[in-house]
């Protein structure tokens, strides 16, 4: 749709009824927003998480089932208590409960990811009806009629044809003549089960909505100005980017700064679809553009981190002059669907970090026991947790003279586990102890942006 712009409002700017009121007056400045997408108000979901876990005890479901409910009541209150709307909270409650008590009798992923799903249902009712109470024409709409996903709980895969097809016949009807609040981070697969897409995933569905409505922009408002040249909260230094490539956002992102899911960016490079980054709490201040094409491309843009890194260190003699070890391992590690990220090899060694993008709404680690136990049938195996992945980018990274010297001599006080350049014009990472990770950052952020 020509002109159209989708907003994804994260979980800070929807986490009460004022952080509402402010994302309610941004839809109603631009008359071009028709598609509102909402995560769950902050640590809902952490709370629904916390209810899937098997050490939970009731008492302790009780407390969070009450803090949920507790959350949506304060917005409930303020909106003049609604019948209409109280009654549809009331239903995701009740659900809420419902969903918890089938997991005690069966851990289904299934289950787990409908229990996840209720924290977006919960703030796109209450969303919509602020906006309503504002005079805007808006409702809530149940995205898993249109976010089609394969059935992979917990991580389910967007099925980008079908998403199309649907939002034409389901959603594109409606945006004529009304805002349509719906749900980030979680569809539904071909028998109607609830999927989610992984922690943080509402920004992606904004990006696959706005990919399957042919949007112009897509708007991701947040708690935040933009992207930064790092993270704010670690360097109070960093710097807004006004206007940044796709390519180079869609490194940081997979490289940690948080503001962006990784996802994001796929359907807005297919779709060439521009995004926005701002900040809801003061969205005069601007934010950040990525387009495909941008006028300034540095070779130092930014500084991100990705933290909870597990190496694994496989050794084995028969590596030596030896074919196949790796696609052996590789074909392991594909069978537990594992990617690997990062990966240095020496003569008798492979040192590889797992990718934990979009990691499994469950929060369960990656390494279980049987696959630590296939691979051990054909090499040692070490693991080392505690570590941090530190990137710096921005562009002809490894075709610039100075960027090695520049990097490393700020690390001297500190032991790297790993470097990884070359593969990729947009970063040069290292592999830092977590608990060193803030310092490296600072100390990187300072040495390439505030010198
Ligand atoms: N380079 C960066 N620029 C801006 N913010 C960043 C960056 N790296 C990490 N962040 C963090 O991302 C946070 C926003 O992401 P998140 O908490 O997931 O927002 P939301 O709940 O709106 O989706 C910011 O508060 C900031 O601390
Ligand atoms: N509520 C989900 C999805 C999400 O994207 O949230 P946020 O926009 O607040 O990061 C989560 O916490 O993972």
């Amino acid at each position: 749709m020509p002109g159209l712009t989708v907003a994804k409002f994260g979980g800070t700017s929807v986490a009460d009824y004022s952080a509402m009121q402010r994302c309610a007056n941004i839809i109603i400045n631009n008359p071009a927003t028709k598609v509102v997408v909402v995560s769950a108000s902050s640590g809902v979901t952490n709370k629904l998480v916390a209810l899937t876990q098997a050490t939970t005890t009731d008492e302790q479901s009780r407390l969070l089932i009450e803090q949920i409910a507790e959350i949506q009541y304060q917005i409930l209150n303020k909106l003049g208590n609604p019948s209409d709307v109280v009654a549809q909270i009331n239903a995701v409650l009740s659900h809420i409960k419902v969903l918890v008590e089938r997991l005690v009798l069966s851990r289904s992923k299934a289950v787990m990811d409908e229990l996840l799903s209720q924290g977006e249902l919960c703030s796109s009712i209450c969303f919509a009806a602020v906006l309503r109470n504002k005079g805007a024409s808006a409702n809530a709409f149940d995205v898993r009629q249109v976010l089609r996903t394969d059935s992979h709980h917990g991580r389910a895969e967007p099925q980008i044809a079908l998403i199309a097809q649907l939002a034409e016949m389901h959603l594109m009807p409606l945006i004529t003549s009304q805002v349509i609040v719906t749900q980030g981070f979680i569809g539904a697969d071909a028998q109607g089960a609830t999927t989610t897409l992984g922690r943080g995933g509402s920004d992606y569905s904004a990006a696959l909505l706005a990919e399957a409505l042919r949007a112009e922009a897509v708007e991701i408002w947040t708690d935040v100005a933009g992207i930064y040249t790092t993270d704010p909260r670690l360097a109070p230094n960093a710097k807004p980017i006004p206007e940044i490539s796709f390519n180079e956002a869609a490194e940081m992102a997979t490289f940690g700064a948080k503001v962006l899911h990784p996802a994001t960016i796929l359907p807005a490079v297919r779709q060439k679809i521009q995004v926005f980054v701002g900040s809801s709490w003061a969205p005069e201040k601007g934010g950040t553009w990525i387009r495909h094409q941008v006028s300034d491309e540095p070779v130092y843009r930014a500084v991100a981190v990705r933290r909870d890194q597990t190496l694994l260190n496989l050794h084995s003699l028969q590596m030596l002059h030896a074919q196949g070890f790796l696609a052996e391992t590789f074909a392991t590690l594909a069978k537990h669907k594992i990617s690997v990220d990062l990966i240095t090899t020496s003569e008798v060694n492979v040192s590889l970090t797992l990718d934990k993008t979009g990691s499994d709404s469950s929060g369960q680690g990656l390494l279980s026991e049987a696959l630590l136990q296939e691979l051990s049938q054909h090499c040692r195996v070490r693991v080392e947790d505690g570590l941090a992945l530190v990137a710096v980018i921005g562009n002809k990274i490894a075709s610039t003279a100075g960027v090695c010297r520049r990097v490393f001599e700020v690390l001297e006080p500190h032991n790297v586990r790993m470097i990884c350049q070359g593969a990729s014009p947009h970063n040069l990472c290292v592999l830092v102890a977590e608990t060193e990770a803030a310092e490296v950052i600072r100390a990187l952020h300072e040495n390439l942006f505030e010198l």
